[in-house]
């Protein structure tokens, strides 16, 4: 658990240029601006233009209706109730009633037109996400807090999705009537216009003040819901260990601090748009209290009709709600425009390149052809590896490891804790890259072959086995889509995972996070067969009987003999019986391959091992080759 990390949060707080390029880091470079983030969404808003663009329309005649009721209005005053001619009234009350009906009709439509499309647009760019995810290394999940890509792929989504529907409309809407409203007020009386619009310069300012400090909390806010996710999630996980080391009340303090900070930090937002409302509405009031005052003594001197004073404050009142809207509309493009940010900093993330680098396409066809009898197998050449987050001045974790597993040969690997034998498994399906040498399948570098058939090739099974919230079927099968039922059957037997069959649906009982929780030795036995039900051409196996009993682990020993027998493997052992499934072992110390031998061989020849393996220090017989 990594419950002990900083929160991204927090991270974004500290300024430590060296460190290397983590979601913290991204999160503190300097915000671009609102306008150029929310474009980006343009190639996923694109598809749905035309009906933003009548959403929009919509909106605007609607709000186009509302303004013309000031001129009705004016008509009737000056008309039919300044002449008592209730006759010339009926006519203007059913446009008044007809125009409202517009209105409410308009707006019912824009938000039809909008929401279908809106949601599958939100679903592509969710399944860009996922995708994209699944894509990176895994060196990127290790710097990434799971939480923060829940919160992006969930509550950042919706905030996009909401931008495109309803802000994003309005915004250009309330503007247009803003700008149509005030050309309408200085038609009727331009001095009176100009006493209402003067608050228009001061709150320009002010808005664009707003705008780049509430960008930033908008910012905060959105990380420390990722961090919250992430805290929730290590907790539901972790609950087993949190109960049985009576951790849950620290976990809850911890959890009950994160939620203070973030309420601390959506107070402030509120804080910050109640100020800007509070100015928003009241200095337009004041100005309009001021025009009412003007026009009044206006009306008494004959120079403005009473009809003329009531539209243009009809007008005035109309635009009420477009400026007062603007707070929270800029407030939420804001909201939008850094969840738009937050998305992308996973989907401009670099992936590797899936086909061959120039440096091996370059080589000539024989160079690259399958190897001749002495390369088959798996070869490590000068084999340097360093995780990329590992602290500056540290050394290289693996600092040239050459290693020849012969084919068909199953070579154990064993190491003191914390050696790097799992980091040097991981490197053969390419789950890292390697930072120097060279690894080659049967001769052919593993750089050359893609990374989906180099993943068909080389089967894995962890130490920690994952089950999917999937049936066993589905999760044995992950290792071999196309295999048939006695393959099936065949990977369970050879796992000794016949305990399936008394599961309540057999193979198709769902297991992992969702279905039946199985015990860790029958997790590892389903990987295990997971691993092996494909046949595959190398096979990795990292400690794989750990969690077995005494009996289960010789019955399963005994089937992996015949498993491993055809095919070229790597075994990491921590324990004599499982060494002696290999052919020879592999001793890696301080980085490099310090012996090569069979177990007897090295009991006898290394000092290393047989600490490792009997925990008895003996005076140093190195002298083994490494090869
Ligand atoms: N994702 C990672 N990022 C940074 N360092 C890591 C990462 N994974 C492992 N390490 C570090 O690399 C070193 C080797 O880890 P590794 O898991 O390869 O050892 P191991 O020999 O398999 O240990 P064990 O026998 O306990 O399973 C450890 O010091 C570990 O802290």
């Amino acid at each position: 658990m990594s419950v002990a990390l900083p929160t991204l949060s927090a991270m974004a707080e500290n300024e430590n240029p060296d460190q290397p390029d983590t979601p913290s880091e991204t999160a503190r470079t300097p915000r671009r601006s609102t306008l150029r983030s929310l474009l980006r969404l343009w190639p996923y808003a694109r598809e749905v233009r035309w009906r933003i663009a009548g959403a929009t329309a919509a909106a605007l005649v609607a709000s186009g209706s509302v303004l013309l009721v000031p001129l009705v209005l004016r008509r009737i005053v000056d008309g039919p109730i300044a002449h008592h001619d209730l006759g010339a009234l009926w006519p203007l009350a059913g446009l008044l009633l007809l125009l409202g009906l517009i209105e409410a009709g308009l707006f019912g439509v824009r938000r039809v037109i909008v929401a279908r499309p809106l949601a599958r647009v939100e679903s592509a760019m969710r399944g860009d996400l996922y995708a994209k995810l699944q894509r990176l290394p895994v060196s990127f999940h290790d710097r990434w807090p799971s939480g923060q890509l829940l919160s992006r792929a969930t509550s950042d989504m919706f905030t996009m999705r909401l931008f495109l529907a309803f802000p994003l409309v309005f915004l250009i809407v309330n503007s247009m009537v803003f700008l149509i409203g005030s050309v309408m007020m200085f038609l009727l009386d331009w001095r009176l216009g100009l006493i209402t619009l003067l608050p228009a310069a001061p709150l320009m300012v002010l808005t664009r003040h707003f705008e780049s400090r509430y960008s930033r909390a908008a910012r905060r806010a959105q990380d420390q819901n990722g961090d919250l996710a992430t805290v929730i999630e290590e907790s539901v996980l972790g609950i087993r260990i949190l109960k049985a080391f009576g951790r849950h009340r620290t976990m809850a303090e911890r959890f009950r601090q994160q939620t203070r900070e973030l309420r601390g930090t959506e107070l402030h937002k509120a804080d910050m748009l109640a100020n800007l409302w509070a100015v928003i509405v009241g200095l337009p009031e004041f100005a309009l209290g001021c025009a009412l005052a003007v026009g009044a003594v206006r009306v008494a001197d004959d120079q403005l009709t009473v009809g003329t004073l009531v539209a243009f404050l009809s007008i005035a009142l109309a635009l009420r709600w477009p400026v007062e809207s603007l707070g929270w509309l800029l407030a939420y493009a804001n909201e939008a425009a850094t969840a738009t940010d937050r998305f992308f900093e996973v989907m401009d993330e670099p992936e590797k390149p899936e086909l061959p680098s120039e440096r091996h396409s370059a080589l000539s066809a024989p160079a690259r052809s399958w190897a001749q009898e002495a390369d088959k197998g798996i070869r490590f050449s000068g084999v340097r590896f360093r995780y990329p987050d590992a602290p500056a001045g540290t050394p290289d974790l693996l600092c040239g490891i050459d290693l020849h597993i012969r084919h068909g040969e199953t070579m154990a690997l064993v190491g003191a804790t914390g050696s790097g034998k799992t980091t040097l498994t991981a490197l053969l399906p390419r789950l890292y890259e390697a930072t120097g040498g060279s690894i080659t399948l049967d001769g052919r570098d593993i750089r050359d072959i893609p990374r989906q058939r180099l993943r068909e090739l080389v089967s894995v099974a962890f130490e920690e086995p994952t089950l999917f919230s999937a049936s066993v079927r589905e999760n044995v099968l992950m290792g071999a889509p196309d295999a048939g039922p006695e393959q099936l059957d065949a990977a369970l037997d050879t796992a000794q995972a016949g305990f399936v069959h008394k599961l309540p649906a057999g193979v198709e009982t769902q297991v992992g996070e969702q279905g039946l929780s199985l015990s860790g030795g029958q997790r590892q036995r389903l990987a295990l067969a997971r691993a092996v039900v494909g046949e595959p051409g190398f096979l990795v196996l990292d400690d794989p009987l750990s969690a077995l009993d005494v009996h289960t682990e010789a019955l399963v020993e005994q089937a992996l003999r015949q498993v491993l027998g055809g095919t070229t493997a790597l075994v990491v052992a921590h324990r004599p019986s499982t060494v002696l499934l290999a052919d020879r072992v592999a001793v890696l110390d301080e980085g490099r391959i310090a012996a090569v031998g069979t177990h007897q061989e090295l009991l006898r020849t290394s000092a290393v091992y047989r600490e490792l393996m009997t925990g008895e220090a003996a005076p140093a017989l190195e002298g083994s080759p490494a090869r």
